[in-house]
């Protein structure tokens, strides 16, 4: 696919399997396509006026570019998780219990067990679980950040992005969002954006590095790392540019 804003090409010719049940890591330097990428997987470029998008992208065997797609759906099924943490200012439950009752979910019941469950998915329960009325705002970043993965998973999605879920973080919410995703990856096919690359070298199966708006390399992460094909990749790992 290649996608333009204006005159400007941001993707140029990108072809790339993503694999199912792993954690695909984009990384490059700043400007190179890596956010404009992600974000067409579920189609949030769409907004942007002046885009314009050759190709086709795959999911379940549909173009996601369709314009007969149901978008709603696409989101429901690919979600995203942004940089920085955005809860909605409302109580921890009703953040959660909001993607649900907007499919149509009524029932005190279910939407008990769905905040539960996603709760749990996203190894916040514990530290909330008594306070689910409470403002969502009051929690730390990290923790809003775990919030906003829970509400990502609230509608049962099987695909989730994460656009430098851990940049606005401390540390340890680093670590707890690491671990989290490295859970998460055996129900869910997660594609990251990072510009950490010890957290890529962490955390994920494939990595695939652009240039420019050019994919330049893709393949498993060990491999990028340890033995990149392309010289480009490599003064990029090895910190000579970007
Ligand atoms: N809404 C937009 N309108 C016009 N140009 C845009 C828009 N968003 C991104 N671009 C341009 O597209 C190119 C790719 O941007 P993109 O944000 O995808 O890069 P990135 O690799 O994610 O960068 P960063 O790491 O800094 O987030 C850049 O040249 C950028 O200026």
């Amino acid at each position: 696919m290649c996608l333009w804003y204006g005159q400007v090409q941001a993707l140029k010719n990108i072809n790339i399997n993503i694999e199912e049940k792993s954690i695909t890591a984009l990384i490059g330097p700043s400007g190179c396509g890596k956010s404009t990428f992600l974000k067409s997987l579920n189609r949030m470029n769409d907004l942007v006026p002046g885009v314009k998008i050759t190709g086709d992208l795959r999911y379940r065997g549909e173009d996601i570019f369709d314009p007969k797609l149901n978008v709603n759906e696409l989101r429901r099924n690919i979600g995203m998780v942004f940089q920085k943490p955005n809860p909605f200012p409302m109580s921890i439950y009703d953040n959660i219990a909001y993607g649900p009752r907007t499919h149509g979910i009524t029932s005190r019941a279910k939407l008990d067990e769905i905040v539960e469950n996603s709760l749990k998915g996203a190894a916040i329960w514990n530290e909330v679980k008594d306070n689910l009325k409470k403002s969502a705002l009051s929690l730390s970043g990290g923790q809003q950040q775990r919030l906003c993965i829970a509400r990502a998973l609230a509608v049962e999605p099987d695909v989730l992005l994460m656009d430098e879920p851990t940049s606005a973080l401390d540390p340890i919410s680093t670590s707890k969002i690491e671990e989290l995703a490295s859970e998460l990856k055996s129900q869910y096919t997660i594609v990251m954006v990072t510009h950490n690359m010890q957290q890529a070298v962490r955390i994920s199966d494939y990595t695939a590095f652009f240039l420019l708006g050019d994919l330049i390399e893709y393949g498993e992460t060990q491999k990028i790392f340890e033995q990149p094909k392309d010289k480009r990749t490599e003064d990029y790992i090895t910190g000579r540019f970007g």
